[in-house]
């Protein structure tokens, strides 16, 4: 679904490469934790997969596609194939709960008979019925990450790629997140997680990718957060 082909990427300005020489693959409906310390390349990697950067160096295919080789005008339907959910949730502040999750659908020509009856169901799975007239900020934490990722999934993408979602929040909402999380996961969608939180990764027990000053330093199936010693 995602494969890295000695992908190395330099930002302009720089003199040190964000990721060197990385060889990773991804297969359709994995759950994948990407970690490492600040700095080490994590968010670098989740912009090459949307597209929002070039490599310098080695292809990127997702899906089948060379990212190096799409035009420009095939970029945004490239991204409608995946859900991005962040840490800040990003959602729009003057639009209901089910207006925001809408708008997704609305923005790629989706008609309204289908945002009708798709908006509700997905709101469903993520545990929030009852609240879809709510704007964000009458919401908790752990409620408008449940917006962002039903925003996310709404449109059924391949692939959902998640930026330190429970950065914001507290062990117990955290916990929550990741059960929904791994739920889509469960239906075939491929997730790739960024994360710094030591206690998720050791519960759920995914495959594992560390990066360190931009190379791939570890790479193992139910792994842990840190090396076992
Ligand atoms: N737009 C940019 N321009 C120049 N350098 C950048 C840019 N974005 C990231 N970098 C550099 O690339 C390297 C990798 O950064 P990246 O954001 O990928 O790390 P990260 O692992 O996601 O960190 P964090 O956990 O703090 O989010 C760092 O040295 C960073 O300073």
């Amino acid at each position: 679904m995602i494969r890295f082909e000695n992908v190395s990427k330099t930002y302009e300005g720089q003199t040190k490469a964000a990721l060197l020489n990385v060889n990773v693959e991804i297969e359709k409906g994995e759950f994948v934790f990407l970690v490492g310390t600040s700095g080490s390349g994590k968010s670098t990697f989740l912009r090459l997969v949307l597209r929002e950067h070039r490599t310098s160096k080695g292809h990127i295919m997702v899906a089948g596609k060379d990212l190096n080789r799409l035009a420009s005008w095939r970029i945004p339907q490239m991204r409608r194939q995946i859900g991005t959910v962040f840490q800040d949730f990003r959602l729009l502040p003057n639009k209901t709960v089910a207006e925001n999750v809408a708008f997704a659908l609305q923005v790629i020509g989706k008609p309204r008979s289908h945002i009708r009856k798709t908006v509700p169901e997905v709101l469903e799975l993520v545990g929030l019925e009852g609240k879809q007239d709510r704007l964000p900020d009458e919401l908790s934490g752990g409620e408008q990450q449940r917006v962002a990722i039903a925003r996310a999934f709404v449109n059924r993408p391949m692939i959902l790629i998640a930026d330190e979602p429970t950065g914001n929040l507290d062990p117990a909402t955290s916990e929550g997140i990741m059960k929904l999380l791994d739920r889509i996961n469960r239906t075939g969608t491929t997730v790739v997680m960024a994360t710094h939180d030591v206690s998720i990764v050791n519960q759920m027990r995914k495959r594992v990718i560390e990066l360190e000053n931009g190379h791939v330093v570890r790479d193992e199936s139910r792994g842990v957060y840190g090396y076992q010693h």
